[in-house]
């Protein structure tokens, strides 16, 4: 079933086309990542489907509802977390969410809410005394209160250390298990990668890029990456290498069958092939690929 639908959605400011027509859909329980460069248009065009801005042209659609016609019973389902959060600085941790509590229909408690964010240890602590990422996990917790059908997390990870981001991914992993539609913005691009079903890389308002997450990488292929042998001419590889002075790499359809003729073609020679290293593609290298085509 398709939980989010954007269909052709155009978004000027004073002018300035910050989304030019674009077009995606979310499945029920899918992550979704909306990726791209500062300013790209993605925080405008989840801004539209939370129903915050009103699309210029085009459609969007949250559970079959228009964000905008559909306000009410659309913010019953759906769990929003924006970049720029307004807390009350001298309000604790467990009174800022007992705040939340009394708007949202059928909260969660409010334990349960602080222990998924994890911040479990923090129910007293104020918000003004916060670290960021402290304040992104709160965030977090307000966006899970109301059990919600449907989550827009736009940078949710942005300033959490390493651990507080992978209990994060866990939360939305568990989430998505359990049938919520997630979308999500990041610039921190292995956590698209981990986390996300199927993407749409966006620029200057346009959608550049988009499909599965492991289909579009494997239809990427990969690279053998190793150091070349002392006096070993590249030509005579088995394989075609570009060669960085020792270091040698070898872009492949499929890296696992080309370390192999290489490795076999190594050893019948007595030669080892150092620092060997085989990946498929990753967010990264379809990043950098699109902005050297762009060029
Ligand atoms: N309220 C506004 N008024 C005028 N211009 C705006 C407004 N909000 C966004 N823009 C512009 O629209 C473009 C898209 O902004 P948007 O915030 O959607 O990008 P983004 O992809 O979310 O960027 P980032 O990764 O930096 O969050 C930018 O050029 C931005 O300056």
């Amino acid at each position: 079933m398709t939980t989010i639908q954007v269909n052709g959605l155009r978004k000027s400011y004073q002018g300035f086309e910050a989304v030019k027509g674009i077009s995606f859909e979310v499945s029920e329980g899918e992550v979704f990542a909306l990726l791209g460069r500062n300013g790209a248009g993605k925080t405008t065009t989840m801004e539209v489907l939370a129903g915050f801005q009103r699309a210029d042209a085009g459609s969007v659609r949250v559970l079959g509802l228009d964000p905008v016609a559909d306000r009410a019973a659309v913010r019953q389902r759906v769990g929003i977390m924006l970049q720029e959060a307004g807390f009350f600085p001298d309000l604790t941790v467990a009174q800022t969410v007992d705040a939340w509590r009394d708007f949202t229909a059928a909260p969660r408690p409010r334990d349960e809410a602080i222990e998924l964010a994890g911040l479990a240890g923090r129910p007293g602590t104020k918000v003004r005394q916060l670290s960021g990422g402290e304040k992104r996990r709160l965030d977090l917790a307000l966006a899970l209160l109301g059990r919600p059908d449907v989550l827009f997390l736009d940078e949710p990870t942005t300033g959490m250390d390493p651990e507080a981001r992978r209990n994060t991914w866990a939360v939305v992993r568990d989430l998505a298990r359990q049938g919520t539609t997630i979308l999500l913005t990041t610039h921190y691009l292995e956590e698209a990668q981990q986390l996300a079903g199927a993407m749409a890389i966006m620029d200057q308002g346009e959608i550049v890029a988009a499909g599965g997450m492991a289909e579009t990488l494997a239809a990427r292929g990969g690279r053998v990456a190793f150091r070349l042998p002392p006096r070993l001419d590249p030509g005579d590889l088995p394989l075609p290498v570009t060669v960085d002075g020792e270091h040698a790499v070898c872009h492949a359809e499929h890296p696992d069958l080309a370390a192999q003729t290489l490795l076999s073609w190594a050893a019948e020679r007595g030669l080892r092939l150092p620092g060997l290293e085989v990946r498929t593609a990753t967010l990264e290298d379809l990043f950098l690929d699109l902005r050297e085509s762009a060029r």
